[in-house]
């Protein structure tokens, strides 16, 4: 990012040498993650400039800074209580930032949240369907606050309802439908004025694999049709198997920013894990032949792997995601 600081990693390696290990010394490295450039708010899909929100005594953002391209598919990454869903809730006018500012498609969210209400669509985290009605009642009962044109809700019904595979069971009450096609009710009922950005929070929270994937199929799908989509999760495989890029998030603050790939390389693509006297340890290698050959040095159980988001999180904070 233009006029930001490098975010820092340093690696366990860089304190102390695993425990275990030969002769082989491994390097001591400090990782910068690289520059993001910056993009000017009117360009971007979303654009969170300097943003900060006190509940009270709690900060649950704390000067967060970051843009979305157009077209992308960005995640928020990090665990429960970061302040994704905090975030998300800005952007989407439904709380005010205590301070800086926020733009959807280079609107100005405080000056213009009725124009950003017609080109955003929400998914939320909860499931607020109408439960007594039918999934196609549920979409009519959305369309018609949204005022569309009797024939043009119709069709754009029936369209959303192929597009997301529910067609064949529109007619049924949506308590009897499983959470993956609750789900996919949800973003079809998103998509029903056909926004320029779509915002999911946890969009798969509490699926099974199977259904977990067919959400990314679908996601990637209206991408591909030209939605910006901005996820929030605490799944690193979603992060990592759906997005162009992801903030990582912790503690209300964004630790890092890149492409998947990206944030991973600057650590080293490879890990070494294995049990040392203080418990798991990580060493990170940029080939695996590298970290194969570390790994030939070290006694008792060890893994060569490739390294993941998880990894990134707990270089940064110390801590894992998945355990909040
Ligand atoms: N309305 C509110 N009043 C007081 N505190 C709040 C409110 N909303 C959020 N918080 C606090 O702000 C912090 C961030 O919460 P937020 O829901 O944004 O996190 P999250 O990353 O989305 O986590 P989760 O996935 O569990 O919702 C938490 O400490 C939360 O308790």
């Amino acid at each position: 990012m233009r006029g930001r600081k490098f975010l820092l990693v340093k690696g366990e390696r860089a304190n102390s040498r695993p425990v275990g290990e030969g002769d082989a010394a491994y390097p001591e490295r400090v990782t910068a993650f690289p520059p993001q450039e910056e993009l000017l708010p009117e360009e971007a899909g979303l654009a969170v400039r300097g943003v900060v929100k006190r509940y009270g005594l709690v900060t649950a953002v704390e000067g967060v800074t970051f843009s979305v391209r157009r077209g992308e598919i960005f995640g928020l990454l990090g665990p429960n209580g970061a302040g994704k869903t905090t975030l998300i809730r800005m952007l989407t006018t439904l709380a005010r930032p205590t301070a800086g500012e926020l733009f959807v498609a280079g609107v100005n969210v405080a000056e213009d949240p009725v124009t950003v209400k017609r080109l955003i669509g929400v998914v939320p985290q909860v499931n607020n369907l109408e439960r007594e009605l039918t999934g196609r009642e549920n979409l009519v009962l959305h369309a018609l606050l949204h005022r569309l044109p009797k024939e043009l809700r119709e069709k754009r019904i029936q369209q959303l309802l192929d597009y997301v595979g529910l067609a064949h069971r529109a007619d049924d009450r949506v308590q009897n439908y499983s959470g993956g096609m609750a789900r996919r009710l949800l973003i079809a009922r998103a998509l029903l004025h056909q926004p320029a950005i779509l915002f999911l929070d946890e969009p798969t929270i509490g699926l099974d694999p199977q259904t977990r994937r067919k959400i990314w199929d679908l996601i990637q799908l209206l991408n591909r049709d030209g939605v910006t989509v901005l996820l929030t999760t605490h799944y690193i495989e979603e992060a990592e198997a759906l997005c162009h890029r992801v903030g990582i998030i912790d503690r209300g603050k964004l630790i890092a920013l890149g492409a998947p790939r990206e944030l991973k390389a600057q650590l080293g693509a490879f890990c070494v894990e294995f049990f040392g006297r203080e418990g798991m340890r990580r060493v990170f290698f940029a080939t695996r032949q590298e970290a194969k050959a570390y790994a030939g040095t070290l006694v008792g159980d060890v893994t060569v792997r490739r390294t993941n988001l998880e990894d990134v999180f707990v270089e940064l904070t110390g801590r894992e995601i998945r355990g909040g």
